[in-house]
C-alpha cells in the first residue's frame, strides 16, 4: 500500500548515521555513533535498559539533534536527506511510540477517527483550519481496517485498552502509506495473546513492503521477517549483522550484562537468564 515517491527517495538508505554525538542534559549519551539501515531492510534494535534505544529513536524522529560538526557537514541522513520538515518526514516514516500513545490517550475527548485523521495535518486533533477530504477519510478507513481497529470507531482514545490504542496508533502511522515504520517498544503493555496477534499483523505489513524498524529489549519480538539485528550497549553498537549471528547467548549476555541462554523457537527466538 505504499505511495510513490521521487526516485532519489526510493533507493536512499532509510537511515545513515555517521559518527553522531548526542547530549542529554550534560551527558554525552551517543558518542560518535554510526549506523546504516538500507531501504527495505527490516531491522531490530535491541538493548538493555539505558543502552540508548530511546535516544536513538528521538534522534531519528528529530526530537533530539546531534552535536554540530566543526566542518558543518551533517552526521545524519534519513532517506538520503539531512534536512526534513517533520511533517514531510512523517509521510515516509510512520512512528509508534509510548510518548505518542500517552499523548493520544491522555486527551479525554479525542476520538479514534480524529486521532487518525489529524495525522494528515501532523497534529493530534483536528482544528478549524484542517479540511478533511473524502479521499482522506477513505485512506483513514483503510488504515484503520489494516490495523484491525474498525470495531473501535466511535470510541474515545482515553477509553481504550493499551492494545486497542496501539492499533489506532498504527493506523495513524499507516494513513500516510509510509515507506517505513519506526516501532518503539510496540508490545509494551500487551498481554501474551494480543502481543502475538499484533506481531502477526506487523508481519503482514513487512511482507507488503513497509520496512520495519523495531526497537525493543525483548528478543521474542524479533519477527521472522526481520533479518538484521543491531545490539546496543552503553550508547554504542555492540554487534550488528544477520539475526542468527547476533542473537547468540554470548552476544546477548554481553548486551544485558548477565549470562543468558538464547533458544530458537521455530521462526522466533527467546532468551532466559541462566
Ligand atoms: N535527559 C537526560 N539527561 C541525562 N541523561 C539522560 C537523559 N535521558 C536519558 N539519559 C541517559 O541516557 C542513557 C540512555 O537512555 P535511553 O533512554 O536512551 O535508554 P534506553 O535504551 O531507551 O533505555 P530503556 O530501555 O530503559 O527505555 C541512560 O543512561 C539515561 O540515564
Amino acid at each position: 500500500m505504499n505511495a510513490h515517491y521521487p526516485d532519489e527517495l526510493a533507493s536512499a538508505p532509510l537511515l545513515e548515521i555517521d559518527g553522531a554525538s548526542v547530549m542529554r542534559g550534560d551527558r554525552l549519551i551517543l558518542d560518535h555513533f554510526s549506523l546504516r539501515i538500507d531501504a527495505g531492510e527490516h531491522t531490530a534494535i535491541l538493548g538493555a535498559n539505558g543502552a540508548g534505544k530511546s535516544t536513538l529513536v528521538r534522534l531519528i524522529t528529530r526530537e533530539l539533534y546531534p552535536l554540530a560538526r566543526k566542518d558543518g557537514t551533517s552526521s545524519m541522513h534519513v532517506f538520503g536527506r539531512d534536512r526534513w520538515h517533520v511533517s514531510d518526514l512523517r509521510g515516509l516514516l510512520g512512528i509508534v511510540s509510548p510518548s505518542l500513545q500517552d499523548d493520544c490517550t491522555s486527551d479525554a475527548t479525542l476520538e479514534v477517527s480524529e486521532a487518525v485523521l489529524s495525522s494528515f495535518f501532523a497534529a493530534r486533533r483536528l482544528g478549524l483550519d484542517h479540511r478533511v477530504t473524502a479521499a482522506m477519510r477513505e485512506r483513514a478507513d483503510e488504515a484503520i481496517a489494516h490495523a484491525g481497529a474498525t470495531h473501535l470507531l466511535g470510541r474515545r482514545m482515553a477509553s481504550l485498552s493499551t492494545g486497542e490504542a496501539r492499533r489506532v496508533l498504527i493506523a495513524r502511522a499507516l494513513v500516510h502509506r509510509p515507506r517505513a515504520l519506526l516501532l518503539d517498544e510496540p508490545c509494551a503493555g500487551l498481554d501474551m495473546a494480543s502481543r502475538r496477534r499484533f506481531l502477526e499483523s506487523l508481519r503482514g505489513l513487512a511482507r507488503s513492503g513497509t520496512t520495519l524498524l523495531l526497537v525493543t529489549h525483548h528478543i521474542e519480538e524479533v519477527l521472522p521477517e526481520i533479518e538484521r539485528v543491531v545490539l546496543l550497549r552503553d550508547g554504542r553498537v555492540l554487534r550488528q549483522g544477520d539475526k542468527a549471528d547476533v542473537l547468540t547467548s554470548e552476544a546477548l549476555g554481553d548486551a544485558f550484562g548477565m549470562p543468558v541462554r538464547v533458544q530458537r523457537n521455530g521462526d522466533y527466538y527467546n532468551a532466559a537468564v541462566m
